[in-house]
């Protein structure tokens, strides 16, 4: 099936507590989110694989993918549908090796030269970011505005999601830019109503 990354979820445990973590999944997804990242950076493995369970369960019969955050471990043992990794975060191929051809494997890049080692066969997607400053990662490299996400995007060799302090209003922009999607963590998590959160970025 084709990956759609219209609006891709990316959860974050602080602020998807305030309703729970899969209620909050499946009334974004009611709302139109196409993919689902799970990252926790402070769960053991064994936390992780319980709520990626409990995730992909909740998206069952939905088609939207269950993604897992850095840790290749929970995305075999979990049942998930792939594994997103960042530069830092181990080897492409050894991913894919691990994965098998069908799991989606997803990659974060900020900068040119890091498009220009891009292993195509291997990957998905990739994430591009940050856009714009977030206090939702604290270690985020240098924000690329519009215009260094066009840049980035126009030299893509695959399709791209673009990530950092964006929210509903900056839908259009970022498709002009020809990303294939938005991906956000508290323009739907931690807001009062997910579902809601997640429509306004179709209107
Ligand atoms: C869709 C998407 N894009 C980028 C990232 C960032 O990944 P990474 O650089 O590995 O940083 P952490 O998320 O691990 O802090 C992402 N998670 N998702
Ligand atoms: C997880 C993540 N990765 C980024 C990157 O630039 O690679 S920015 C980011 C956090 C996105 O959260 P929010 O939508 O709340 O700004
Ligand atoms: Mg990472």
């Amino acid at each position: 099936m084709r990956l759609d990354l219209s609006l891709y979820l990316v959860t974050d445990p602080g602020l998807c507590a305030r309703a729970g973590l899969v209620e909050t999944v499946v009334a974004a997804v009611r709302g139109g989110v196409t993919v689902v990242q799970l990252r926790d950076k402070h769960a053991s493995d064994a936390e992780m694989i319980d709520q990626a369970r409990r995730l992909k369960a909740a998206l069952a019969g939905t088609g939207v993918p269950l993604i897992i955050n850095d840790r290749l471990t929970v995305a075999l043992e979990s049942g998930a549908d792939g594994l997103h990794i960042g530069q830092d975060d181990g080897d492409v191929a050894a991913a894919r090796e691990a994965l098998g051809e069908g799991a989606i494997l997803g990659l974060s890049v900020q900068r040119h030269d890091q498009l220009a080692r891009v292993d195509v066969e291997q990957l998905d997607y990739l994430g591009l970011g940050p856009v714009f400053a977030t206090p939702s990662k604290h270690d985020h490299s240098e924000p690329l505005g519009f215009s260094g996400l066009a840049s980035l995007v126009a030299a893509s060799p695959l399709s791209s999601v673009a990530i950092g302090g964006l929210k509903a209003e900056h839908t259009s922009a970022v498709r002009d830019t020809g990303a294939g999607g938005l991906a956000v963590i508290s323009a739907i998590c931690g807001q009062a109503d997910p579902e809601a959160a997640a429509r306004r970025f179709f209107v």
